[in-house]
This record gives C-alpha cells, structure tokens and sequence, in this order.
C-alpha cells in the first residue's frame, strides 16, 4: 500500500511490572493494534469471567485511550470473549492493565484434566476442571489494544436541541434489512 498521508505518533510511557511482560509492538505496517499477552496462566471456568493480567502498565498522553479490544481469531474459534469490549484504558490510568474476559461456554457436566486452549485445541491442564473450562496461558496474545484520540466533551444544557432529518427515531427506525 502506497500512502502519502502520515499517520500520527503519540508517545506512549509503559512501565514493565513483571518480568515476563511483553512490551507491545505493531506486528506490521498499518496495524491498527498490537497484541496484549497474558502473563500468567488463568484457567477460566464455563459460563465465569476472569481478569488477566499483561504485566503492563501505559501512561498516555492526555487526549488519548487505550482500547482493549478482540483478537478475530481467538473469537472466530472459541468461545471466549471479552466482557467489555471496547475495554478503556484512561490516560490517567497508572495501574496494571487486564483484559477481562468471559467464558461463554455452558458447563458440560463432565470434568477431567484436559479442557481447551485460545485455539479451542485440548490442553493438559494441573487440576481437575470442566471440560469447558479454558486455559489462558502464559504468553498467548489475548487481545489487541488500540490507541485511540478521544476529543473531550464541552458540555452545555440548553432547553431545545436542534432540529435533523433523523429527529428522534432510533433503533431500527430505517428497518432492519
Ligand atoms: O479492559 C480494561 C478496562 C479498564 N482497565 C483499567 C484501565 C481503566 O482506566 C480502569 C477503569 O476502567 P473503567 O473506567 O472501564 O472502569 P469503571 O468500572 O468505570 O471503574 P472506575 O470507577 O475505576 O473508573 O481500569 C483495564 O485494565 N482493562
């Protein structure tokens, strides 16, 4: 891809709180994320949600969010998905930064030492676990974060809003097809 627009750089502060941690990076040119890890294991129950660790804490410009958001792959073949998608980072945020994410799978019932991996592959897993169970590993790349500008609100009430051709209709107000 040729392009004469340049895109535009905000620096960005992280700070390593784990050893293991893995320092984002753009995988290729015109990524628009890069990959959040998880840095511990997480096994994650059916139908339960768990907060994972990256090691990673951002400072980033005031202005600026970090989106948490899916990897398309790990919910193309699992059934795992994060809870709050788009998840927020704050620029003022100086804490660890999780990615939180819900095991949507039913329990089966039945449980053993294996249950699935990210790729919906079967793991070995320590301890006995529903066989819906999922485990996160450490170094899987489990989501994608995006930085993102965020223009602040001026807010200001006022007793009329301004007429529009939408005016107040809404959800599937136009038709769903
Ligand atoms: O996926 C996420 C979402 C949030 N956070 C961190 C950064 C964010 O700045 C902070 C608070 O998130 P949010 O504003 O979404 O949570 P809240 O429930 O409104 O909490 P608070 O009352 O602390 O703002 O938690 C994460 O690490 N991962």
């Amino acid at each position: 891809m040729t392009n004469t627009f340049k895109r535009p750089v905000a620096p960005v502060k992280i700070k390593q709180l784990h050893a293991d941690a893995v320092i984002p990076r753009y995988a290729r040119a015109f990524d628009a994320g890069f990959d959040l890890v998880a840095v511990e294991d997480v096994i994650i129950l059916p139908g339960e949600t768990a907060k994972i660790p990256t090691g990673l804490a951002f400072a980033l410009p005031d202005g600026y969010e970090l989106q948490v958001r899916p990897r398309s792959g790990i919910s193309a073949k699992s059934k795992l998905r994060i809870s709050n998608a788009p998840g927020t980072v704050d620029a003022g945020y100086r804490g660890e930064v999780c990615v939180l994410i819900d095991n949507i799978r039913t329990p089966s019932g039945e449980s053993g030492k294996t249950c699935m991996d990210v790729s919906d592959k079967p793991v070995e897993v320590d301890r006995e676990v529903d066989r819906h169970a999922y485990l996160i590993r450490k170094g899987d790349r489990i989501a994608q974060g995006v930085l993102a500008i965020v223009p602040i609100a001026d807010f200001e009430v006022v007793e009329e809003l301004d007429e529009t051709e939408r005016g107040a209709g809404g959800f599937g107000s136009s038709g769903v097809q």
